[in-house]
């Protein structure tokens, strides 16, 4: 156990007992207490219907996890859902709130926050820098005069302890002034998940949080992402390694060719012959880390 608290070696156990038990596993099925809901979501290039889900509830608290063979529409229902790209129509709400048309830096101020890629710019700028770049609205600076400067000093300086907390629970602090573009590649994966969690969200949208990640960071990864969930931070995350997806995940919703083909806990889509034929039985188990490199 870490100073912090968090056991970083630890990962979930299913929730077998968990909101989710009674819950029948099947397309679309209602959630005892959903914190982001959406229907008939349909987003289409050109001729391609990339994302055609007709209902999807993530329930609140969980880890979720959304999977598919490459080009079934994750990363663009991630987008839609996020204000990143617009639908050709649905609806979809989050804590009960319509999010419908709704810009992304508003999505995240309503508690719903994904992580991003460090761009090329930011890379270029420091660990804490960037941390702090995230942070919540600044009150500007010419705002009521010396009053909006007294206001903004104190925003900095919470701004501040607020990265340096995080900073230190994803053991990055002692790097708070190298480049960011010198972290390894986990040490990157880390500094976005402590990036996303400056808005203090109430759900966490993490887009293949191990790729790119040495074995020996994957631990502490599942461990933070668990730790997360344990604290009420309900997870939704797009992965392909089925150890991870099948060792942390209280659920899993299935996407082919942009449709939710199947969704369930780990051992009901684990023996699901659709899943298995559209997804699993195509998928190289590559043991963890094999693909993986640490620096970039
Ligand atoms: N901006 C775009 N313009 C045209 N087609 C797109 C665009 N974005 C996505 N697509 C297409 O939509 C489909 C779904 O893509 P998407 O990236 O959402 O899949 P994915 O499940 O995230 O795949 P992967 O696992 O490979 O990341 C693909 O056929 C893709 O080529």
């Amino acid at each position: 156990m870490s100073s912090d608290g968090i056991d970083a070696t630890r990962t979930a156990p299913a929730a077998a007992g968990g909101p989710l038990a009674a819950v029948e596993p099947v397309p679309g099925v209602a959630k005892p207490d959903p914190i982001l809901t959406a229907s008939h979501i349909r987003r289409s290039f050109g001729g391609l219907t990339a994302v055609n889900v007709d209902h999807l509830e993530v329930q609140r608290g969980t880890i979720t996890a959304l999977i598919g063979p490459n080009g079934a529409g994750k990363s663009t229902l991630f987008n839609l859902l996020t204000g990143f790209d617009k639908p050709n129509e649905g609806t979809w709400s989050f804590q009960g709130q319509p999010l419908n048309g709704v810009a992304g830096h508003r999505v995240a101020r309503r508690g719903m926050v994904r992580t991003f890629q460090l761009t090329k710019a930011l890379t270029r700028l420091t660990v804490l820098e960037n941390m702090l770049l995230a942070a919540p609205g600044q009150v500007g600076e010419g705002f009521f005069g010396a009053f909006g400067w007294w206001m903004w000093r104190r925003q900095e300086q919470a701004n501040r302890e607020r990265a340096m907390e995080l900073l230190a629970r994803f053991k990055l602090d002692a790097k708070k002034d190298d480049i960011a573009g010198s972290l390894s590649g986990g040490q990157r994966k880390l500094l976005e998940m402590a990036r996303a969690l400056m808005v203090n969200p109430s759900m966490v949208m993490l887009d293949e949080p191990m790729a790119g990640v040495n074995p020996a960071l994957v631990q502490s990864l599942l461990g933070h992402i668990t730790a997360l969930r344990d604290e009420g931070t309900t997870v939704l995350f797009v992965e392909h390694d089925m150890d991870v997806i099948m060792g942390i995940s209280d659920w899993i919703v299935v996407l082919a060719q942009g449709q939710v083909i199947a969704e369930g806990r780990p051992s009901d889509v684990r023996s699901d012959q659709q899943v298995i034929d559209a997804y699993l039985g195509t998928q190289h188990d590559e043991p963890q880390g094999a693909k993986t490199e640490e620096k970039p």
